[in-house]
């Protein structure tokens, strides 16, 4: 159990601004992902909180003792921080047995050989490998490697515990079960995990909160239903979902408080409690950009009153969900349904949308200025 605080953490590689200015807190018990694109400074941070890199600004605290003061120049020795680190090359020693792995680093803090013994089979378990080992890392698959690199982070029970891509070499339905016992891992140890991952499913389906880098800085920070309903500027509704957001122009002006947006869906008036504080012009007309997800969009074969008149432009029914391209106009939409549906191409069909569901931002600053309700 932890807390972390990185506040004002700058990091540059010579010229190059990898991290800026970078505030975030991590409460005790969470299971806080990084999240964004390759190269966006997730494994930079992680670094920074393990004691590999050395940012040029900032401070950390970890439970409220300094961990890092750039201005005074000091940085704990990772040994002394209190965390284990499990990176995407997982580096198991070859000659010795998945076992031996294991406990070589119990047996470095002098414990006995029951209490190694207790700690080395359970952490096998719970990662679903214990019927390996006594074999050596080469008798093992990637996916197997990297649990045993996970089993072995356990093991030490670390107060926080920091992954970096450790799913990454396993195969779609390895991962799905690996997100799973990682989810149980959380919940029994009760550790503080930091996880890095370019993988927004990793990220919406274990995390209790993810914070969303883009080029360098934190973009959001939030939980994973908040990011995922209401992401806070166009970059973040665009990374988050799949199949992506539908974006839509509109033009939007504020009337007596309220949002009156105009679009190809038709006119809509949004009360003054569904719009953020964010600023946005509180007089004439502006552009907008209505964002709204694939499974909000209904598809009726009937005329459905409010709905908007549109044509099947594709349909792909794919076992548990199917995705159906609409037209209305020169305006192209994703439709998402569950199970197969069938539609013929070209047929007419009405689209229904919830219009609480839709997010509103400003095409200008890319911002949230409407949130889903
Ligand atoms: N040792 C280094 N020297 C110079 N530049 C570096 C170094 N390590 C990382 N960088 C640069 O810092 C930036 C952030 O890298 P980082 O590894 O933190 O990204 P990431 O978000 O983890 O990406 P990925 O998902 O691809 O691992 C990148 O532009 C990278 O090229």
């Amino acid at each position: 159990m932890s807390r972390i605080e990185l506040k004002h953490i700058d990091k540059f590689y010579g010229s190059n601004h990898v991290l800026r200015d970078i505030n975030l807190t991590i409460e005790d018990g969470d299971f806080m992902t990084l999240l964004g694109p390759s190269g966006c400074g997730k494994t930079t941070t992680l670094r920074v909180v393990s004691g590999l890199e050395k940012p040029q600004n900032g401070t950390m605290t970890i439970d409220g003792v300094e961990m890092i003061n750039a201005d005074d120049a000091y940085y704990a020795e990772p040994s002394k921080r209190g965390l284990n680190l499990v990176f995407q090359s997982y580096a198991l020693w070859p000659h010795m047995t998945v076992y031996d792995n294991i406990a070589f680093g119990l047996k470095i803090q002098k414990m006995s050989k029951a209490e190694i013994d207790r700690r080395v089979m359970d952490s096998l378990r719970m990662m679903r490998i214990d019927m390996y080992k006594d074999r050596y890392p080469t008798e093992l698959s990637g996916g197997q490697q990297q649990r045993v690199a996970i089993a072995r982070a356990v093991a030490s029970s670390p107060k926080l515990l920091l992954l970096d891509e450790p799913l990454s070499n396993l195969d779609a339905k390895l991962r799905i079960d690996m997100r799973a016992e990682l989810q149980r891992l959380h919940k029994e140890l009760g550790t503080t995990i930091i996880y890095v991952t370019h993988d927004q499913t990793e990220a919406l389906t274990m995390s209790t909160k993810i914070a969303l880098f883009k080029a360098g800085e934190l973009n959001q920070v939030a939980t994973p239903t908040e990011l995922y309903n209401n992401p806070i500027d166009l970059e973040a509704a665009d990374f988050i979902g799949n199949p992506r957001i539908n974006l839509l122009d509109g033009k939007a002006e504020v009337i007596n408080g309220q949002l009156v947006v105009k679009s190809d869906l038709g006119g809509h008036t949004f009360p003054a409690e569904h719009l953020t504080s964010e600023e946005f012009p509180k007089s004439g007309e502006f552009d907008c950009v209505l964002a709204i997800r694939p499974e909000q969009i209904a598809i009726s074969t009937q005329p459905v009153e409010g709905a908007i008149p549109v044509t099947i432009y594709a349909n792909q029914p794919a076992g548990s969900e199917t995705i159906t391209t609409l037209k209305a106009g020169t305006d192209e939409f994703l439709a998402k349904d569950i199970g197969q549906i069938r539609y013929d191409l070209d047929q007419k069909v009405w689209a229904i949308i919830d219009q609480d569901k839709i997010n509103i931002y400003n095409k200008e600053t890319t911002r949230l200025i409407k949130r889903a309700v």
